[in-house]
């Protein structure tokens, strides 16, 4: 038998759900005939909240949808977003609650928190409802929204559900011309700091077609860039705090340009709706391995694809930050480039 019918379990839950919310949804969950999580949301204090911390504000849409995605196989649970104005009176609770009240459309007679504190307020507000506390302490995750945003998310990693860690892994792209020893470091990276990533797609793709040059087709370019953004998605969701990725649209295009003499307007359109928090430029100052799948080796040649290149990123307005040197060179200024990144946390 459960404790009550309708259950209400509330929160800012900024900048996102934490395990120590998940922990007490569940509980609660258990305890109630239904029970409706609510997102209380004031945008303005919200950000005002946000300024200042190492968290950008992050929409209700978002933060509801991520409840959304964590009960969606409880049907017995239901999510809201409901408008809260926070003027810091007691008032905005009461006419928060009326908009509780109203979403939930029936008598709430339990009501969760994790505070003895807001037993007072919820007697005056809910006066038929029980408050059931879950985890005063929070011994089981001892974690709050404040912490998430004055120490940042990185140092939490282990407290964010799966759902919600993709929206804040960073994203480090690694481009450069032929052979500057992108794949080599992106699988380096990816294994140092224990994390996924995504190989080139153009050369899995030409690998499985049995790798003769000739035989690319202007069409190839496009799916290339779509598939691959599909494995940025896949590997993403697996990614612990960062995601290294090898090979974005820019260089597909520039491949386009090289191969076939010809500038895709869909490539750009890709190139212009991906976001990466960091760029890694290899210069190709290594030597040119030809590994087979391989055409401009001439040293020159390889100088006037790195500059070409390079015209397309900047057309795009990319920042990035150029490696070179051997590959013990390589590899230590591309960890100083993650780690300050990493440490920075800076907001999404
Ligand atoms: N008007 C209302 O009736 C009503 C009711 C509830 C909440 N609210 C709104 O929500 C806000 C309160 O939420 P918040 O922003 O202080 O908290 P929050 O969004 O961080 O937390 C939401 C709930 O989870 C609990 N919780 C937090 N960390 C936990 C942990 N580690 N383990 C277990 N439980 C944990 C909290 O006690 C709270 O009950 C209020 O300012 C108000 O805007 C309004």
């Amino acid at each position: 038998m459960t404790a009550g019918k309708v259950g209400m379990f509330g929160g800012k839950f900024l900048p996102c759900p934490h395990m120590g919310h998940v922990y007490a949804m569940i509980r609660a969950s258990t305890m109630v005939e239904e029970l409706h999580v609510i997102v209380s949301y004031d945008e303005e204090h919200e950000k005002k909240i946000c300024a200042g911390s190492k968290i950008a504000h992050i929409p209700p849409r978002v933060r509801l949808r991520w409840w959304s995605q964590l009960t969606k196989d409880m049907p017995h649970v239901h999510v809201h977003a409901v408008y809260e104005q926070q003027t810091g009176h007691i008032s905005d609770w009461e006419r928060g609650a009326e908009g509780i009240k109203a979403a939930i459309g029936k008598p709430i007679d339990t009501v969760f928190s994790s505070e003895h504190a807001y037993t007072e307020i919820f007697r005056n507000l809910y006066p038929e409802a029980k408050h059931i506390v879950i985890d005063a302490n929070r011994e089981t995750y001892p974690i709050s929204g404040t912490m998430l945003r004055t120490e940042g998310v990185m140092k939490h990693w282990h407290m964010l559900p799966e759902i919600v860690k993709p929206y804040f892994a960073k994203k480090v792209v690694v481009v450069g011309t032929e052979s500057c020893g992108k794949s080599t470091l992106v699988r380096n990276l990816a294994n140092l700091y224990n994390t996924t990533y995504v190989e080139e797609w153009g050369r899995t793709y030409y690998e499985r077609l049995g790798n003769c040059e000739d035989i690319t087709l202007a069409e190839d370019y496009p799916e290339i860039a779509f598939e691959h953004k599909y494995h940025e998605k896949v590997q993403l969701a697996k990614a612990n705090k960062v995601l290294f990725i090898d090979t974005e649209a820019i260089v597909t295009q520039y491949f386009s340009i090289l191969y076939l003499d010809k500038r895709q307007p869909v490539l750009d359109e890709v190139a212009r709706l991906q976001q990466y928090d960091l760029w890694l430029f290899l210069e190709p100052d290594v030597k040119w391995v030809n590994d087979g799948t391989r055409s401009f080796g001439d040293q020159q040649v390889r100088e006037k694809n790195n500059a070409l290149l390079k015209e397309l990123l900047q057309e795009f307005g990319v920042t990035f930050h150029t490696i070179s040197g051997n590959y013990q060179q390589r590899l230590e200024q591309a960890i100083a480039h993650v780690n300050e990144m990493i440490e920075k946390d800076p907001p999404h």
